[in-house]
């Protein structure tokens, strides 16, 4: 197995992937070892400690979705386990951030792009798509527009994703039930009708968060390296199993 440290930090440079992403580049570096995947491909590197910096695969995730739906929160609270309150600050432009999660025993980094949902910068966040192995789309259960938005937003991901691309709906906010307008049914149902997989997040006290990120972590990495008799991992099932044994009443 490779292993890799993870370039660590934020950047508004677009990335510098040589490889199509998502695609394997089939290459041996000389008598390195190379792991085929369907993320990025890395040559051998001795682990030199078990820090989470070192990475086996690496994938990209892109957070799509309205402007002030919670993006940018639900990957402060990915990161760094916090929330962030009081007035709210329009990202600007695109930014990522890096995760290494075990995955079944496998060190899988997720570099985690948080794009603006102002349309002015519609434009640049679309040249990220295509590199993007997995997109989760953001509305807020507070906001009917958000909501409204989501098929607007299901054609852009169509017109500029890779294809195979995973895709996971989110409703966020879950948390705000005094404000909430979009009911989880509504989601569900909207969910279904494009065949994505749905479930209800909170940036502010961490609901599903972890688990969203997880299951699609899960599904990449399966993807990449599932081995013929491998049976299939359905995201979905993932996702209802991990709220129900986690007793998630929502
Ligand atoms: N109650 C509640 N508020 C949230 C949640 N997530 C985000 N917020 C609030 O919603 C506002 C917008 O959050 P952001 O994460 O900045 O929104 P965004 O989607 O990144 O917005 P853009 O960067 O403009 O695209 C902020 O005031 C947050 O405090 C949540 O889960 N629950
Ligand atoms: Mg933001």
């Amino acid at each position: 197995m490779s292993r890799k440290k993870a370039v660590k930090g934020k950047s508004s440079s677009p990335t510098t992937t040589g490889s199509p992403a998502g695609k394997p580049n089939g290459k041996t570096a000389g008598t390195r070892s190379v792991v085929h995947t369907n993320g990025m491909v890395h040559p051998s590197r001795p682990p030199l400690s078990n820090s989470s910096e070192f990475y086996d695969i690496a994938f990209k995730v892109m957070l799509v979705g309205d402007s002030g739906v919670g993006k940018t929160c639900l990957l402060v609270r990915f990161k760094d386990g916090a929330f962030l309150a009081g007035s709210f600050i329009s990202t600007v432009g695109i930014d990522f951030r890096n995760k290494v999660l075990n995955i079944d025993g496998v060190k899988v980094k997720l570099q985690i792009w948080d794009t603006a949902g102002q349309e002015r910068f519609r434009s640049v966040t679309h040249a990220y798509y295509r590199d993007a192995h997995a997109l989760l789309l953001l509305f807020d259960v507070t906001n009917k527009t958000s909501f409204d938005n989501i098929k607007a937003w299901l054609t852009e991901i169509h017109e500029y994703a890779q294809q195979d691309a995973v895709l996971m709906l989110l409703g966020n906010k879950a948390d705000a039930t005094q404000e909430r307008v979009v009911k989880r049914e509504d989601g569900e149902r909207l969910a279904r009708e494009f065949g994505v997989p749905y479930m209800e997040t909170s940036a502010k006290n961490g609901l599903n968060v972890e688990l969203a990120f997880t299951a699609v972590a899960k599904e990449l990495k399966h993807r990449s390296m599932k081995e013929p008799n491998d049976p299939k991992f359905k995201l979905q099932d993932y996702v209802n199993k991990e709220m129900k044994s986690a007793g998630c009443a929502c």
